[in-house]
């Protein structure tokens, strides 16, 4: 005869039942109730004016952490047409216009219920520190034009004005150490101006205070050496290295910078029109020079160290120009022309040696004009004469302009972006107006929804069980199994 199983009981099915549903009604409440609301985002907008190009950044951030840490990304970047808004001296309207397009961009990647509260920020760097040397007049110009083009969109605008030298060592310090979590030296390398920017294990500020900023963040206070080198930008120091090499007026001028088999006819006139040569231009010189190249690394980087003043210093320590310089200290991130000149050499390994990466330059400098063409024939053609000098010019800056030696050197980290937002002084920029540079450290994080789902679940069932156990008293009782001898 079969066993009745003793809890089939009326008493315990009802239990089990009562203690089942209980169980699904809480945990299905419980989820419920903390579903993660879908997340509502804030924006900021800022216009990166440099001297060769003008580029735009849409930032995000989930709309409750505004003065929380680390959650500002980048959402959307837009390279605006042309060049950069210094170029347009002379028909200021046009540097307005240049902007529409990715403007309009804007106004599509924005939802447009946040448009009216989202901060619009234009800051412009070395190229139109320049033209405010030169011309103040028409660098106002292009402001009131820009100004007025910005104010015909939807969005908050907060002014267009020129960063200081400091400012944008300082931001792009800000940007990697707010998007990376170790302390990490910045360097940016721009068209009209470089900017280095690191935490020295010992820094007397007092030796040179206008080299120092002060920033909190994370928790951390930290002194910050920062420096920027007017004229010391790939395209500016280019000009500077043509201008040493045509100081005679000549006719034809021979480049050790520039491939073997490189050849174009260059205007005097264009060339020294920059406030960082015009002071030696040849007093006696034809309309034009023809720029030939001879390709040789080594004669090129003696050209780039005449460039460099390394007699006076009136500091315990210098870079070059009498400016003041603690002694580097721990990794380094290098970005903007850094990066797109390594990369196109394929030098952005950092373990490749600093010997070797000497070589490999010696080797492309040398490689004829044609070769180069046919090798890359995608690549703009003033870009790709110029990776020789520019190549030459990052080692020479690095090593003899900021004494890396080939140890440091392999700290350096050629960087385009970090976490999805490039490195550049934008986002640091943006932190800082906003009032969003996270001075402490971030709570820890709350539990994950998945984790908080898996403990309810547990706790009921050990409830559950718990209950259970507490009914023994009137549990039925197990009938005797015949024994098997
Ligand atoms: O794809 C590229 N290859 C080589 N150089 C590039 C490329 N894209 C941008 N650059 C260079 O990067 C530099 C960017 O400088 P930027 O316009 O930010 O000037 P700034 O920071 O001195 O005001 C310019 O020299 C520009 O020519
Ligand atoms: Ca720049």
């Amino acid at each position: 005869m079969k066993e009745k199983n003793p809890w089939h009981t009326p008493l315990t099915i009802i239990i089990t039942v009562i203690g089942v549903i209980a169980i699904v009604a809480l945990v299905t409440v419980a989820v419920l109730q903390n579903r993660p609301v879908p997340q509502k985002y804030k924006y900021g907008i800022v216009l990166d004016a440099g001297s060769s190009h003008t580029a735009l950044y849409i930032y995000e951030w989930p709309a409750e952490k505004d003065n929380n840490t680390g959650r500002v990304e980048q959402k959307h970047s837009c390279k605006v047409k042309g060049k950069g808004i210094s170029s347009y001296a002379a028909e200021p309207e046009k540097a307005g216009v240049s902007l529409t397009e990715c403007m309009r961009e804007a106004e599509m990647q924005v939802p447009s219920r946040r448009h009216q509260e989202t901060p619009l920020y234009l800051g412009a760097t070395a190229g139109m520190r320049l033209l405010n040397i030169e011309n103040r007049e028409a660098s106002d110009k292009v402001f009131e034009a820009v100004e007025k083009a910005l104010q015909g969109f939807p969005f908050s605008y907060q002014g267009a004005r020129i960063l200081s030298g400091q400012e944008e060592g300082a931001f792009g310090w800000v940007t990697v150490n707010y998007l990376d979590d170790q302390t990490t030296g910045a360097l940016d390398l721009g068209g009209a101006s470089t900017q280095i920017s690191f935490v020295p294990h010992e820094y007397d500020i007092s030796e040179s205070p206008s080299n120092s900023v002060a920033f909190r963040l994370y928790g951390n206070d930290y002194n910050l050496y920062t420096h920027s080198f007017l004229c010391y930008g790939k395209d500016q120091v280019l000009r500077m290295a043509l201008a040493h090499q045509t100081q005679s007026g000549p006719v034809t001028m021979s480049d050790p910078c520039f491939h073997p088999g490189y050849s174009v006819t260059r205007n005097y006139n264009a060339l020294y029109d920059s406030p960082c040569v015009s002071e030696r231009k040849p007093k006696e010189a034809p309309l034009n020079f023809t720029h030939t190249g001879v390709g040789n690394f080594f004669q090129c980087q003696e050209v780039v160290k005449t460039l460099f003043n390394f007699t006076s210093c009136k500091y315990s320590r210098c870079s070059f120009n009498g400016i003041f310089q603690p002694p580097l200290q721990g990794s380094f991130g290098a970005f903007s022309a850094y990066y797109f000149v390594m990369n196109f050499l394929n030098l952005t390994d950092s373990s490749i040696p600093l010997e070797t990466v000497k070589a490999n330059l010696a080797n492309y400098c040398e490689t004829p004009w044609n070769q180069i063409k046919q090798q890359h024939p995608k690549v703009k053609e003033k870009y790709l004469a110029e990776y020789c000098f520019s190549g030459t010019y990052i080692v020479t800056l690095l090593t003899e302009g900021y004494n890396f030696t080939k140890e440091t050197f392999s700290k350096i980290k050629f960087i385009k972006e970090i976490k999805g937002s490039d490195a550049g002084w934008t986002l640091g920029y943006m932190l800082n107006l906003t009032n969003m540079i996270p001075a402490e450290a971030p709570d820890s994080p709350p539990l994950p929804h998945a984790g908080y789902v898996s403990i309810v679940t547990v706790i009921a069932l050990l409830l559950f069980i718990l209950f259970i156990l507490s009914l023994r008293p009137i549990w039925p009782k197990c009938s005797k199994q015949p024994q098997i001898v």
